[in-house]
């Protein structure tokens, strides 16, 4: 059959309006778009709070500002996040707050849930971030360099002193790390450490697994429920550091238990088909 010399144009047209379309509906390709805009994004409201949180220099209250300008990330990617237990945050004194850490999407449960006066530890990394490096550094973000323990150490011994002298309450994720094995990691134990120097109580925070809509391995990324649940504080009062590794172990433990049974409803898949909590259960 003859084909109108034309056709040829609208049906390579056809194809090159199509290709696109189907990758981006391909799911990992859907993954790899959602990431790079997640990140993207970010740096450009980095871009957009520099200015804003400049006018009054390096300052902790600058924090109020970045989770203003993050809020609306769980609506962007549909991600639901239910909170719970927001009124065992002690009222008014430093504390240390702890969490697990499975992803850079733990900033929508995060900035859900951040208390006033509370700043982050992160990897020294992320100060060369670009735009998120910067406005992380002026909202008071505590950079430790994990390479060299005895620093990382030092900067927390630091940090004991300025919660009390300051004010401020810390949040920390004793994994070190992001873990993406659908469980957690063993908990190091400078954020205990941390708050019995300090002696002021650590707070849990527990944010359920992000199976059932995130998976790096299989390159899922799609909209879904997330639970974040406050843990009763745990007091340090007349603790020394002897006692950090039972503390350490206790937390860890109580939080694992949260973690499984608030994770036991979603669904699986490759490493994000594993039980929540096997690895976990095998260190904590
Ligand atoms: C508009 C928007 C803009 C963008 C907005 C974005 C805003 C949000 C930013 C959020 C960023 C979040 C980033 C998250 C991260 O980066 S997580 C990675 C970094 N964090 C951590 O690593 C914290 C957890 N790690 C620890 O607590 C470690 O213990 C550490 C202190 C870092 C040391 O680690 P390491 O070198 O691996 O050593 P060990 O843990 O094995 O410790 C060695 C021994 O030292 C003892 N120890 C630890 N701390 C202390 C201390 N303070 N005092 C005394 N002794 C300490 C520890 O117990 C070990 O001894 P034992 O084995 O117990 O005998
Ligand atoms: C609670 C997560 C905070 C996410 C901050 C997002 C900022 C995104 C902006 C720019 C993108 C480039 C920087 C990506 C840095 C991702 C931050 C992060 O999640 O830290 C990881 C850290 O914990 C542990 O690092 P590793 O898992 O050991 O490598």
């Amino acid at each position: 059959m003859e084909l109108w010399p034309g056709a040829w144009t609208v049906l390579l047209l056809l194809l090159l309006l199509l290709l696109p379309t189907l990758w981006f509906c391909a799911p990992s390709a859907k993954y790899f778009f959602k990431m790079a805009f997640y990140n993207g994004w970010i740096l450009f409201l980095a871009v957009l709070a520099i200015p804003v949180c400049a006018v009054r220099g390096r300052n902790v209250e600058n924090m109020k500002i970045l989770r203003l300008m993050l809020l609306h990330l769980k609506y962007l990617y549909g991600i639901r996040v239910e909170v719970r237990g927001t009124h065992h945050f002690p009222a008014s004194q430093p504390y240390v707050v702890v969490s697990n850490h499975q992803s850079s999407l733990d900033l929508l449960g995060m900035m859900e849930v951040l208390p006033g006066r509370c700043v982050p530890i992160a990897k020294r990394e992320l100060l060369w971030a670009g735009s998120a490096g910067l406005a992380c550094w002026l909202a008071g973000v505590i950079f430790i360099d994990r390479k060299r323990t005895g620093d990382a150490i030092s900067v927390m011994s630091e940090v004991a002193q300025t919660l009390l002298t300051q004010d401020v309450r810390v949040w920390v994720f004793p994994e070190g790390t992001r873990n993406h094995n659908g469980s957690m990691l063993p908990f190091k134990r400078g954020a205990f450490h941390l708050a019995v120097q300090a002696q002021v109580p650590i707070v849990p925070i527990v944010m359920s697994s992000y199976r059932d809509f995130y998976c790096k391995k299989e390159r899922r990324f799609t909209s879904g429920r997330c639970q974040v649940r406050v843990l009763p504080p745990v007091p340090t009062e007349g603790l020394t550091p002897d006692d950090v590794p039972a503390l350490a172990d206790g937390v860890g433990h109580s939080m694992l238990t949260v973690f499984q049974d608030i994770s036991s409803d979603s669904r699986g898949g490759g490493d994000c088909l594993k039980t929540p909590g096997v690895a976990g259960e095998a260190r904590l």
